[in-house]
């Protein structure tokens, strides 16, 4: 029983080297091995690697701001590959488990979104995820899709990691304080991951679309804040506290791509189905904070 996983160094996938175990024996592909802006390639080397239950694709192109000049790139990884990762599963009546993200949206909805609403990406990367969805969606594949936001681990590069780093070189910083979503940690991803596949092999889930965030919601300048505060409480000496991050507008802080003021989703259909209660964000992101401290970990 061999479970595909695609990805090997990203912060999703490596957590997933640990919660599917369970499942079968892991054969992983890191870029090494497969290279997704040569989707062409994919049927070759997963047809050599032999059968399988479960494919995980953990892979994306996910430099937002790069995405918008290497369009070509962000399609290939985060749409074409995939659509041929939902025809190989097709083909070995196998399971595809992937990821989506918040940036489908565009942001302008008041309340958290649920995974009926319209998708309208306002840049090319969710415009790029949008396609990944809609190949697998269309392939008639078993699947299951968890968009998600914010992702984080202590092992990945991540906006809290770069929080830290620039709070310890610079005196003060400005972070965007008009853009609300809830940051998720990797392991809380792959946890849940494992809990739905249990879930879809009884019977409990269908496929589909699913949120999977953690709960309540913050903006990046309240993640930023809560970050330094925690890391000085634990000893970290940053040069700015957070008293020293100013709040600015999306307009202050101009960058390639365009991002969704709202990015909150309603997890409520995953949660109910599996009888989960999805943690605040602020517990993963301190038990982060503390991994980070423990390792000796050098902003
Ligand atoms: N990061 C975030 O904030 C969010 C992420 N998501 C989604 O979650 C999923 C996981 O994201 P995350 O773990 O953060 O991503 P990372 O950026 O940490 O990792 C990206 C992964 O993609 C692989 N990869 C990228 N390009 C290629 C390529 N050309 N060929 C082969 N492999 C490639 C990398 O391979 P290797 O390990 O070999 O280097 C790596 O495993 C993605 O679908 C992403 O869209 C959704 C919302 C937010
Ligand atoms: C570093 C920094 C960022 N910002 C702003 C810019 C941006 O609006 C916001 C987040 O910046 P980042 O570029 O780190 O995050 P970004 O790459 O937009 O993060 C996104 O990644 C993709 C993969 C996803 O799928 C999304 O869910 C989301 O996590 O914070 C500041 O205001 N000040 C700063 O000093």
């Amino acid at each position: 029983m061999t479970v595909m996983l695609l990805g090997k160094n990203g912060q999703v996938a490596r957590e997933l080297q640990r919660t599917l175990l369970p499942f079968g024996s892991l054969d992983v592909f890191g870029r090494d091995r497969i290279d997704l802006e040569k989707p062409e390639t994919i049927p070759g080397v997963l047809r050599d690697a032999g059968d399988a239950i479960m494919i995980a694709n953990a892979t994306a192109f996910t430099q937002v701001d790069q995405a918008e000049t290497n369009s070509a790139a962000a399609f290939a990884v985060n749409q074409d590959a995939v659509g041929i990762l939902a025809r190989q599963a097709l083909e070995r009546d196998a399971l595809l488990l992937h990821y989506s993200t918040d940036y489908v949206f565009n942001g302008r909805k008041a309340a958290p979104y649920v995974e009926a609403d319209e998708t309208d990406p306002l840049n090319v990367y969710g415009h790029s995820k949008r396609g990944g969805e809609l190949a697998i969606t269309g392939s008639r594949c078993k699947h299951l899709v968890f968009r998600t936001s914010w992702v984080f681990s202590a092992d990945g590069d991540n906006f809290i990691k770069t929080i830290l780093r620039l709070a310890h070189e610079r005196p003060q910083l400005r972070v965007v304080a008009d853009q609300f979503g809830a940051p998720t940690s990797a392991e809380l991803i792959a946890d849940v991951t494992a809990l739905a596949v249990a879930a879809y092999r009884r019977g409990h889930l269908p496929d589909g679309i699913y949120h999977l965030t953690a709960s309540g919601r913050t903006s990046w300048h309240g993640l930023a804040c809560h970050v330094v505060r925690r890391a000085i409480e634990i000893g970290f000496e940053p040069k700015a506290g957070p008293d020293d991050i100013e709040p600015i507008t999306t307009a202050e802080f101009p960058r390639p791509a365009a991002r969704p003021l709202n990015s909150s989703l309603d997890c409520t259909a995953l949660s109910s189905r599996l009888g989960l209660s999805l943690p605040d964000w602020r517990v993963h992101v301190d038990r982060m904070l503390d991994q980070l401290r423990t390792r000796g970990w050098k902003p």
